[in-house]
């Protein structure tokens, strides 16, 4: 991409957000410096007619990013989801970003699904409906598989969409360069780490096999969830640009009337929503990261089922282990408890108070607690939480602001169908077993089991690295402090010692049932 394209597209978006009246709320929440924001309306005041004009109906920088294309409404859902780069007043007003477009034709389909699939469309399908939905990157249609008779849902991606992304992907970077050096405030920020974030999602959504392996995936960590349930993937009909799905009949979750009329219990499917989340994040650390009403289905048999993989959300297994023991000490009111766990996971630096700090805390959660039930936000906890953990020197973490975000967006589903909601209740016993689960007894001894399958995994090994150690300790005469037992020694045998405890622990909780 030559710079002169990059520049056109640069005083394209400043002319687009200048006419818009974007610029002023865009410099604001990246905090760029005055004379930054004087030189930026004089140069681009003149010029202002050659950016777009939007729909004069939207908020500011919604209307100037809808007018710019697919790639920004895709930058700026993504950066709704960074309160910490955008400010939580732009990050609400970004949120309701919609990327309803046109459908492309008929044609268009059936040639980008016979060049992915290679065969052409009806020996695959016997049926295939006009689009039912086009979004950004993709429009669906409804179909029928010629050698099963299964209904599908094919998504189709648009054509041109993949190098479109790109090309503007780069002049995002551009852009994030030419921040990073007028706005030396704004690199706090990140620029270009926000736009490789941007970079990394885009990619995830734009190669369907990436999203049918994140479907299939979190389909097999839930098939034992009661009540939930993940559209089976048709791996023959899918590549990077088609995504064939068994076809979900019922009613989406928008619906609301329809739900009622079928007589779905609204309380109950609230508190499914919310728990389901909640136990994907911390049993699997793979969650739904798009949870709004348009991607969540209730099917024929009253089952919830989530559509839509393009984000999800992953959350390692210590982070888990760290947030459940956070979120159990905030139900216990424990404040110190949940100060101590910061500090033990090395969140906040040892040189800070521990007391201070639960201070903090304690500041942030009783203004929450103290209010009528059916108000109480988890979400808006965690987000108080990540606001205080910054400001005692905690990095940034991207998989937990999209936790969060998703937090939101799920107790705003739940709270659609059910407006006295008490999100604490619901999130008690999904914490609760979590913590039973993992942080017990039996769970030391799975760590323990885990710790002695990676030695053994090495087995045939070790003699050899023994052998070579000792070699290698004999080579060069050992200085006296050296005739120590040599450290890693002391390991094998400390992991011997364990694996003997573990056996034995292993032996005793087996017995105990
Ligand atoms: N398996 C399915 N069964 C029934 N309907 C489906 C299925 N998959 C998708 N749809 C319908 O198509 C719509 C768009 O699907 P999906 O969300 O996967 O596409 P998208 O292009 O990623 O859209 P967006 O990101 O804007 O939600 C869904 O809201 C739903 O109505």
């Amino acid at each position: 991409m030559s710079v002169f394209s990059n520049l056109w597209r640069l005083a394209r978006t400043g002319t687009t957000f200048q006419r818009t009246g974007a610029l002023d709320q865009a410099m604001e929440a990246m905090q760029a410096p005055r004379s930054l924001r004087i030189a930026g309306k004089v140069l681009l005041w003149p010029v202002q007619w050659l950016g777009l004009k939007g729909d004069p109906t939207l908020p500011p920088v919604v209307r100037a990013i809808t007018a710019l294309g697919p790639s920004y409404i895709k930058f700026g859902q993504i950066l709704s989801t960074r309160p910490d780069v955008t400010g939580q007043e732009l990050s609400m007003q970004l949120r309701i970003l919609q990327d309803d477009l046109p459908p492309f034709s008929m044609a268009e389909a059936r040639a980008e699904i016979a060049y992915d699939l290679g065969q052409p469309v009806e020996e695959v399908f016997s049926e295939f409906s006009e689009p039912i939905a086009a979004a950004s990157i993709a429009q669906v249609h409804r179909a029928r598989m010629r050698d099963t008779g299964e209904e599908v849902a094919v998504k189709v991606r648009r054509p041109g969409i993949a190098k479109a992304f790109r090309k503007d992907i780069d002049a995002f970077y551009f852009v994030a360069s030419v921040i990073e050096f007028f706005a030396p405030k704004a690199r706090r920020l990140k620029p270009r780490d926000v736009v490789a974030h941007f970079d990394q999602t885009v990619q995830g959504e734009i190669d369907f096999r990436l999203e049918c392996a994140a479907a299939a995936e979190f389909g097999a960590n839930t098939a034992q969830d009661e009540g939930f349930r993940v559209p089976a993937v048709m791996w023959g009909a899918s590549g990077s640009r088609v995504m064939t799905t068994e076809w979900i009949s019922g009613t989406n979750f928008g619906d609301i009337d329809e739900l009622r009329a079928r007589g779905i219990d609204m309380t109950e499917m609230a508190e499914r929503v919310n728990q389901m989340f909640l136990s994907h994040a911390l049993r699997d650390g793979l969650f739904h990261g798009d949870m709004h009403h348009g991607n969540l289905k209730v099917d024929e048999a009253g089952n919830l089922v989530a559509l839509d993989f393009g984000i999800m959300g992953r959350i390692d297994a210590y982070t888990r282990r760290v947030y459940a023991e956070i979120l159990f000490g905030f139900l216990s009111k424990d404040y110190k408890r949940v100060a101590e766990v910061h500090f033990e996971a090395g969140y906040v630096p040892a040189d800070k108070d521990v007391d201070q700090f639960a201070q903090a805390l304690r500041s942030i959660a009783e203004p929450i607690f103290g209010q009528d039930a059916s108000k109480i936000s988890m979400a808006r906890l965690l987000a108080h939480l990540f606001n205080v953990t910054e400001q005692f020197g905690m990095e940034t973490r991207t998989e937990l602001l999209l936790l969060q975000r998703t937090m939101v967006v799920a107790e705003g589903v739940g709270r659609s169908l059910d407006p006295n909601m008490n999100m604490w209740r619901y999130a008690k016993p999904i914490v609760e077993k979590y913590i039973r689960d993992n942080l017990g007894p039996k769970a030391i001894a799975r760590d323990l089991a885990e710790t002695v399958k990676v030695l053994a995994r090495f087995g045939p090994l070790l003699p050899r690295m023994a052998e070579d150690a000792l070699i290698r300790a004999n080579a060069t005469p050992p200085p006296a402090k050296d005739n120590r037992i040599p450290g890693w020694m002391w390991f094998l045998s400390g992991m011997g010692c364990a694996g003997g405890v573990l056996v034995v622990i292993w032996a005793t909780l087996s017995a105990l049932g």
